[in-house]
């Protein structure tokens, strides 16, 4: 790890036992970092829910326990302009969206350094990422934990951001932090991991797209046959490769395409429909984490994912003459969905290049 000695350092302490760990893992370096809660709350004035309380709460124990100050930091608004704002303008226009990647970017990197993050040199989380310097760059690397790595949360971020980046526990796997705070009796060693969208947790992923875009109801076809097979709600509630609890009967049914003018969902049927499979598909918009390490040239290996999965795939990456890339993966990947990022690795998944949107394709 860097030499900390002499750096300004903010942790971003969420209550959870990934970040109170970082907060440890200074802690016993004699560091007594500054500590920040970032509260988002519901984008309507209902109270508080209680969860976020008890976030609070725990990140104030943990905090105090180290000596510690904590601090919190109201991004609310910045969320739901920005985040919300994202991820409306995706699936409005049949794309899927990542509200967990732009969030890193926007709020937990961006926002919180707006209003507190730009008086320290380091902003350390509790994310399951490393970083490596080699030839003097930093560079985002994985996670020795495959299940936990979230370095596909952080590919969107920008260059600064990632130099500002401190990732005290990425180097462990989950069960060594929680083995870390179960000995160090940390009062949240036992709680369960946080689920659902950053920061909003338990808000249903629907019920979020419905509050802002309603419903529009539209046909669903067979992609073969063109036959109707009923009608769906809104194509926004749809992502490409998902499979429907359509209540067709004679399923299983996946999405397998949109069309947004005339509003029409295309299902195929079984278990795994080759429509729902790609093996080469175009992404646009790469955004390097710290500079473009092929340069000009015309064909890679690497490896990918496009979704929070453990595996990589592997894949030869060709630029088109435009500066925009095209994937072709060694496997048949399900569920290539518009707007999705695809996130680049070397062929050992150890450097995380960077991310790209997937294009959409007729
Ligand atoms: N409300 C918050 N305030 C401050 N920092 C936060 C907040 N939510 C998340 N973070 C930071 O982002 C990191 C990754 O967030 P994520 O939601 O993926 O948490 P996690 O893996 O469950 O971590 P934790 O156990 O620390 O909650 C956290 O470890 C923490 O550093």
């Amino acid at each position: 790890m860097e030499n900390l000695k002499d750096k300004k350092i903010a942790v971003l302490l969420s209550g959870g036992v990934d970040s109170s760990v970082v907060v440890y893992e200074l802690a016993r370096q004699g560091l007594h970092p500054d500590c920040f809660y970032i509260k988002i709350g519901p984008e309507e004035e209902e109270e508080w829910d209680c969860s976020s309380e008890e976030d609070l709460e725990m990140a104030t124990a943990v905090a105090a326990r180290y000596g510690c100050r904590l601090q919190v930091i109201d991004c609310h608004k910045e969320y739901w302009e920005q985040v919300t704002k994202y991820t409306m303008d995706k699936v409005r226009n049949g794309l899927t969206p990542n509200p967990d990647v732009m969030c890193n970017r926007l709020i937990k990197f961006g926002a919180f350094d707006q209003k507190a993050g730009y008086d320290y040199d380091l902003i350390a989380t509790g994310h399951y990422a490393q970083t490596e310097i080699i030839d003097g760059q930093k560079w985002l690397v994985t996670s020795p934990d495959p299940v936990k790595d979230q370095t596909d949360f952080l590919a969107q971020i920008y260059d600064w951001q990632l130099r500002k980046a401190l990732f005290p526990i990425g180097h462990y796997m989950k069960e060594e932090v929680r083995e870390i705070a179960e000995r160090e009796h940390l009062v949240n060693a036992k709680r369960k991991d946080s689920q659902g969208i950053c920061f909003l947790g338990k808000i249903n992923y629907n019920d979020y797209i419905r509050r802002y875009l309603g419903e529009n109801p539209g046909d669903v076809l067979e992609l073969e046959t063109g036959k109707k097979l009923g009608k769906h709600k809104g194509l926004w509630f749809h992502t490409i490769g998902q499979r429907h609890g359509l209540g067709f009967g004679g399923g299983p049914w996946y999405a397998v395409k949109k069309d947004m003018k005339q509003n029409i969902l295309y299902v195929s049927k079984g278990y795994e429909p080759l429509t729902a499979y790609k093996k080469d598909f175009s992404i646009h918009d790469f955004h390097f984490l710290t500079c473009n390490p092929w340069g000009d040239a015309g064909e890679v290996s690497v490896t990918f994912k496009i979704r929070h999965t453990p595996e990589y795939h592997p894949a030869r990456l060709e630029r088109k003459a435009d500066g925009e890339y095209v994937v072709h993966s060694e496997h048949l990947i399900q569920g290539v969905a518009p707007g999705q990022f695809c996130v680049v690795y070397d062929e050992d998944h150890h450097k995380c290049f960077g991310s790209a949107e997937i294009s959409w394709s007729e």
